[in-house]
Parts: structure tokens; C-alpha cells; sequence
């Protein structure tokens, strides 16, 4: 998968492509970040990237044109790659509410460029003729795209497959089906007098899986009802959580 970034800040991008399963999945190969700095379009003596807003009020926008250009660049290179047509993506938290489901649509895509603002944002004309996505990671204001951009990018990133490897592409499982994750244990056994629930030790595969789903049902019926009803449970699933909510009364 292609990614492309524009950004005033494009050394913060190493967080993702330089650590952990991002790192891997970058180096290996599976996953390219390719970044252009508006900053690098900017062709007056201070480099300006920044304007005032028209109408005043605090602070400034991205000036149009270096952005624009450095977008320009990113789709040039995006057309030189394979594949379908880049999807251009702005971060704000005006947009589309990211979640799991988003995640594995925008897995899709074979091309991503992502737009990372800073400031006060950008001119909406430039969002009408430019982006054609707008997605937010949650309601709340960051001082840049930036962060945005990476948290999509990596809750994309490692859907791609063999980018998680089969060992680990289960630990996902139970958030692809809309339920929170289960209670997980390591050594010790025994660690500050509280122990490993003996199911995990014995070994049976079938009674791990059904504690295991019985857990996320019973966590998301009491952190997220909310998740819960935009779910259809199966039979099994039904009958963990009637059982979860039976033992939590005793
Ligand atoms: N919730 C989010 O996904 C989100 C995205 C971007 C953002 N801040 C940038 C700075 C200026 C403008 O480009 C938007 N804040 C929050």
C-alpha cells in the first residue's frame, strides 16, 4: 500500500515509519510513506506557508498555493505508481469518524495521500478542489494533522495482510467483530496474589475461545452498550453474555 503525506512537519512521520509493525511493514516493503513539505513550494525569501483569514479572527491558514503544490506533487507521484487512483484524504476533526470499519474500507484503497494541516486549517476552496475525503479520529482539536494522519495511517497499516503476520492477525479478531478486547495474561502465574484464570492454562482450545468471547461480550456489554447495539449476536454469542451477566450477579 502507497501512502503520500503532505506536511509542514514530515520528520514527525518516522514515529510511524521507523518503529514497531509500521517500521517492519516500511521496510519490508508491504507499506511505502513518501512525504511533501509545503514548505518546499514556498519560493518567497521567508518561505511562507502560512496567511491571514479573510474576515480576521485569531490565528492564520495554510497559504493556498505551496500546498496546493506540494498536493500537485504527491498526486504526480501517486499516478507514476500502480494501481487505482489516489484517494486524497484531509484529517479535521470536521470529518468522517474513524473506526474499525473505515479502517478495513480505506485497506481497500491502493493509494492514500493524506494532508496533515496545521494553523487554523485551510481554505475551503482548496478542500473542494483537492480533498476528496475528509476523515477525524475522534471529537477533539490537535495543533496538527499530523497525529491524525498516523493514527489512520497505522490502523490501516496493519490490516494489510502479512503486515501483522497469522500468529498475531487473531489478537484483532474481536474488535473486527465489534466487541471491546478480552482480559490477556502472562507470567507470572501468580503475580501479587492474583492468578491466571485457570481456563488459560488448560490447555483446551475450544473452552479459551468461548471464555475469551464470553469476556469481550460481558467488557463491551458494560464499557460500550453502545457497541453492543449496532451488533447482531449469534446463538453463542447470545448465550456467553446471558452466562457472563448470570455470574456477574452471584
Ligand atoms: N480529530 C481529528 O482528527 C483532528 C484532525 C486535525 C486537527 N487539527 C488540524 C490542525 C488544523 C487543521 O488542519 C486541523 N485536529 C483534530
Amino acid at each position: 500500500m502507497w501512502f503520500g503525506v503532505v506536511s509542514l512537519f514530515p520528520d514527525m512521520f518516522r514515529a510511524l515509519t521507523e518503529h514497531g509493525v509500521s517500521g517492519r511493514a516500511v521496510k519490508q516493503g508491504k507499506v511505502s510513506v513518501s512525504c511533501w513539505n509545503p514548505r518546499d513550494y514556498a519560493y518567497d525569501n521567508y518561505q511562507t506557508v502560512d496567511d491571514r483569514p479573510y474576515g480576521g479572527g485569531p490565528g492564520m491558514l495554510m497559504k493556498i498555493q505551496p500546498l496546493e503544490e506540494a498536493i500537485q506533487a504527491a498526486r504526480h507521484s501517486a499516478d507514476q505508481q500502480p494501481g487505482k487512483p489516489a484517494k486524497v484524504i484531509y484529517l479535521s476533526p470536521q470529518g468522517r469518524k474513524l473506526d474499525q470499519q473505515g479502517a478495513l474500507e480505506l485497506l481497500q484503497e491502493d493509494k492514500l495521500i493524506l494532508v496533515a494541516g496545521r494553523y487554523e486549517g485551510i481554505d475551503e476552496r482548496l478542500i473542494e478542489r483537492e480533498i476528496d475525503e475528509e476523515w477525524s479520529i475522534g471529537d477533539f482539536v490537535l495543533s496538527g494533522g499530523e497525529m491524525a494522519a498516523m493514527t489512520l495511517m497505522d490502523t490501516v497499516i496493519r490490516l494489510v495482510p502479512e503486515v501483522l503476520g497469522h500468529n498475531q492477525s487473531a489478537e484483532q479478531d474481536s474488535f473486527m467483530d465489534g466487541l471491546l478486547d478480552c482480559p490477556h495474561y502472562t507470567r507470572p502465574e501468580q503475580y501479587q496474589g492474583r492468578a491466571v484464570p485457570d481456563v488459560l492454562l488448560s490447555g483446551n482450545h475450544e473452552k479459551i475461545r468461548r471464555w475469551r468471547l464470553k469476556q469481550s461480550l460481558g467488557r463491551t456489554w458494560e464499557r460500550r452498550p453502545d457497541l453492543l447495539d449496532a451488533l447482531e449476536l449469534n446463538n453463542e454469542q447470545q448465550t456467553l453474555l446471558t452466562e457472563y451477566l448470570n455470574e456477574r450477579e452471584t
